[in-house]
């Protein structure tokens, strides 16, 4: 750059931040002093004078920038003669001819107004700027111009940038470019620095560029703010309709309100308590909120619950999504976790704590001696780890230093929704381990299963939620349905734990027998696997939480009628606790000592309103239920109870309360009981065993894990010596029967059934063997014996008393051997006044240990190795013909 042509102008400062550049216009306020020395210099001038506008460079101090511009003055307005006096009050309107370079030692004069100064022209380069400099500008300035005139709002404004616009096109001399440029930079609303940038800048290539770059920034900035303008217009909007369309619904519901009348009013005043929803919302939400804002720091359930917070409020409320993460929430919040407060440790470190249990064991059961035993056992090891675990805590404790004092607590999320710096997380306590095994009652129906469960939630203190399983064929129903299902919700282990409202509850998990297999809604019993697999269920997923969801302080315990439909791996995380049902003996005394208080008092009564004799009690066992459990003799003590009641109540009205009770009486006698239960279900003669050629009775376990008698019946059909088996049997059950005729066909000529060895006894005939008591199936290796002894009774004609029960399988050598569920079906057998029971002979040990003593000494027990054993104690000694060594029959006596 070169300068040349210094002229000496008059230096006119410029208060910040104004600047004038070449081509444009500016009016500023200018002080009197200075006014009056312009005025003095039009005077002198022949024409308008040039004066050089420089601009102060900061508003910080006076010093002026280094380049200026030669202005002419246009306009210099006096104000009117009330305000001459005040300070600015002079108007001068300069018009911008071309930049001035300030020599360098040049300073301002304060005392002097207006001095004069030499300043120099730049003188323009011969070269043209290149054409894709002038491009670029010219790009840059249009794509910042049609901004412009998109955001005015008014039309003249748009107007204004399009001539601008058009202006710029015509201008083909590149010389001209570089004057368009200052023109432009002083026309849009550029900031200072960069007008004194384009001010300073002498070289008209390097202005072009500057510019350039100017206006694409402007270009830039406009754009983002419509932008986010738009976004900001488009919400409020939204909220504002959305707003306006709720007042227009409350006006329409108070309008129709009064139509409906004023029965419909409250207080008079047209309003209740239902109306009065958005106080409430506003509660709901509160309450949610803070409950969100009361898990743990950190954790992923909280995490879950504030990112679902923040959707709530940016869903509108009203729609379905809004209920849907709003019901989510409520579940969520209401899940007892780890921190929550409610977790209170219990004294099941106390030292009577063991004591307080049997104590409560035997105030809630009679008898099962055996299974408390076993809880107690249970208890003490549930004992021990929590002492364990408490001893691990404190010592974790000592280790660790204390939290310092001035440490704030967890502060809850801002207002906006956004979480808070949190402070560093205090140790967490170490997660107490109180796990024993997973203990599984099995037994009949009634005999206290759901009841053990209870009385040791209570023993520790713990809250107590039964779980039916029986029926479940969906995985969803233990694990929770996905939210994207209509409807969905949490599965039942998390609705207990609610319910619950402690992490730490014990749950029975009741009829785990009954729950269904795999199919095409997934797998229940896989899902139950997950539940109580302590490796597994600290993080058990919910699907519809969708957050692991910690069970591992939960105590389960299952219930069961018969292990045979739980499956293998189920069975295996399980400790089986085994419950036969009870002797007469035992159901006298639950009767008296637990079923008889309960049943009164539920019905309003007590024990001297209503007293079941003794007689009548046993009547009420034997001859009205016949089960292994209490219920059903629960269910008609209570039967007893009301229509006693019914009697007291009536016995009341008729004679007032004072008068002599003499026509009521308490006693409920054996004689009564048929007006009162109706006729007996079973008789006490049991006619309808009759003892019958083919018939004889054996023992077996029903699908409910109740032992009881089965008669196995024969009979022989004209046909061709071959087996016909009916009565719903499984593939053993088939083969025992095999087997048993087998043994007979083998041994018909030692039982003088055929007159030579090789002869068949089924000659003519075929044999039909069937099971009764239709529906059950039945399967399982016990009806040998007994069927062995129905053929031999059907073929010999000899019969089987019906006070003879029998059980046991047999080889084709003819050896008796042991079954299972003796003492189930022991105790059947005495339900069915059966007097003498046939056993294998390695069954001995389960009657003397199982079997109850009073029962050991009512019936007689035959315990036998071989068939032929159980031939003789089935008919009798004797009774049957056996042929004698030499071949002829060695006559006995026949019961024929
Ligand atoms: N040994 C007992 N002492 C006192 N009461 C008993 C005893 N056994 C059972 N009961 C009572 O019998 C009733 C039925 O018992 P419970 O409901 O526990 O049976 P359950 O074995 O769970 O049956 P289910 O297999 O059908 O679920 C309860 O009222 C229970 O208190």
């Amino acid at each position: 750059m070169s300068s040349s042509s210094p002229a000496k102008l008059p230096i006119l400062p410029l208060a910040h931040p104004s600047i004038l550049l070449p081509g444009s216009r500016i009016t500023q306020s200018i002080p009197e002093s200075v006014a009056q020395a312009l005025l003095s210099l039009i005077e002198s001038a022949d024409a308008l004078p040039v004066v050089a506008a420089v601009p102060v460079a900061s508003d910080t101090s006076s010093a002026l920038a280094p380049f200026g511009c030669a202005a002419r003055i246009l306009r210099l307005v006096r104000p009117p003669g009330n305000r001459r006096n005040s300070r600015q009050s002079y108007l001068l309107t300069l018009h911008g001819l071309t930049r001035v370079r300030l020599p360098a030692t040049f300073t301002l004069d304060p005392d002097s107004v207006l001095s004069s100064s030499e300043v120099q022209y730049p003188d323009n380069p011969k070269d043209a700027p290149p054409r894709k400099v002038i491009e670029t500008f010219k790009s840059s300035a249009h794509r910042l111009l049609d901004r412009l005139a998109q955001d005015s709002g008014q039309q003249i404004r748009r107007d204004g940038y399009s001539k601008i616009s058009a202006m710029l096109d015509d201008v083909t001399d590149a010389a001209r470019v570089a004057s368009m440029a200052d023109i432009l930079v002083g026309t849009v609303n550029a900031s200072f620095a960069d007008k004194l940038a384009i001010l300073s800048t002498t070289d008209p290539e390097a202005r072009l560029s500057v510019a350039a770059e100017i206006f694409s920034k402007l270009a830039s900035i406009s754009e983002v703010t419509s932008k986010i303008a738009t976004q900001v217009e488009e919400s409020v909007y939204k909220q504002q309709k959305e707003h306006f369309l709720r007042q227009q619904l409350a006006a329409i519901h108070k309008e129709l309100q009064s139509l409906s009348g004023p029965g419909n009013l409250v207080n008079g005043q047209g309003s209740s308590e239902l109306d009065d929803d958005e106080q409430h919302e506003a509660d709901d939400l509160a309450d949610l909120k803070r409950r969100i804002e009361a898990m743990e720091p950190g954790s992923e359930e909280r995490k879950m619950g504030v990112r679902e917070w923040r959707r709530l409020k940016r869903i509108p409320q009203g729609s379905v999504e809004n209920g849907v993460i709003r019901s989510y929430l409520e579940w969520l919040t209401a899940i007892p976790w780890p921190n929550s407060a409610a977790d209170a440790p219990r004294a099941i470190t106390d030292r009577s704590f063991l004591a307080a249990a049997r104590e409560q064991l035997d105030a809630d059961h009679f008898g099962l001696d055996k299974i408390k035993k076993r809880l107690i056992e249970y208890l003490a090891v549930v004992r021990l780890k929590e002492l364990n675990a408490e001893r691990e805590r404190r010592a974790a404790a000592a280790l660790t230093p204390p939290p310092k004092v001035e440490q704030k607590p967890a502060k809850a999320d801002s207002k906006d929704g956004k979480p808070k710096a949190m402070p560093p997380p205090t140790p967490k306590p170490m997660r107490r381990s109180v796990k024993g095994p997973i203990l599984l009652f099995v037994g009949p129906p009634g005999t206290g299963k759901t009841s053990l469960g209870q009385s040791i939630a209570k023993a520790l203190d713990r809250p107590f939620q039964r779980i039916s399983l029986g029926g479940v064929r969906d995985e969803g129903e233990i694990r929770g349905h996905r939210r994207t299902y209509v409807a969905s919700g949490p599965g039942l282990i998390v609705q207990a734990l609610r319910k619950a409202g402690r992490c730490d509850p014990v749950f029975l998990l009741d009829e785990i027998d009954k729950i269904g297999g795999s199919n095409f809604h997934g797998d229940p019993s896989a899902a139950l696997l997950e539940v109580l697999d302590p490796e597994q269920n600290h993080t058990f997923n919910d699907h519809y939480i969708n957050v692991p969801v910690d069970l591992s302080q939960v105590l389960f315990i299952c219930t069961a009628n018969s292990l045979e439909t739980i499956s293998g791996p189920l069975l295996d995380r399980c400790e089986v606790v085994q419950l036969s049902g009870y002797t007469y003996d035992e159901k006298m005394h639950i009767a008296r000592r637990f079923l008889l208080p309960k049943q009164l008092k539920q019905n309003g009564m007590d024990a001297d309103h209503v007293q079941i004799t003794q007689p009548a009690l046993m009547t009420i066992a034997t001859r009205y239920t016949r089960e292994a459990g209490v219920r059903s003799l629960e269910r008609a003590i209570g039967a007893v109870a009301r229509y006693k009641a019914v009697e007291w109540a009536e016995h009341v009205d008729m004679d007032g309360l004072a008068a002599s009770s003499t026509s009521y009486s308490p006693i409920v006698e054996d004689s009564e009981l048929e007006g009162i239960l109706g006729i007996a279900r079973w008789d006490p003669e049991e006619r309808e065993r009759e003892e019958r050629r083919g018939v004889v009775y054996g023992l077996v376990v029903m699908g409910q894990g109740e032992g009881g008698i089965l008669p196995v019946e024969t009979i022989a059909v004209p046909g061709s010596g071959r087996l016909k088996l009916t009565g719903s049997l499984g593939e053993v059950i088939k083969e025992s029967g095999e087997i048993a005729l087998s043994w007979v066909k083998t041994h018909a000529y030692d039982l003088c059934l055929t007159e030579t060895r090789l002869q068949d006894p089924l000659k003519g005939i075929d044999v039909h063997l069937h099971l009764p008591q239709g529906a059950q199936k039945k399967d399982g290796p016990s009806a040998g014996v007994a069927m062995t002894c129905a053929f031999v009774s059907l073929l010999t004609g000899a019969r089987v008393p019906t006070n003879i029960a029998m059980t046991g399988e047999i080889t084709l050598r003819g050896r008796v051997t042991p079954v299972g569920g003796i003492k189930e079906k022991v105790l059947g057998a005495h339900r069915a006044q059966i007097s003498k029971v046939i056993l294998p002979w390695a069954n001995r040990k389960d009657v003397e240990h199982d079997v109850a003593p009073e029962i050991q000494r009512a019936m007689e027990f035959v315990f036998v190795r071989t068939v032929n054993e159980a031939l003789e104690a089935a008919f009798g000694k004797n009774t049957l013909v056996w042929r004698n060594g030499l071949g002829g029959p060695m006559l006995m006596e026949s019961r024929l």
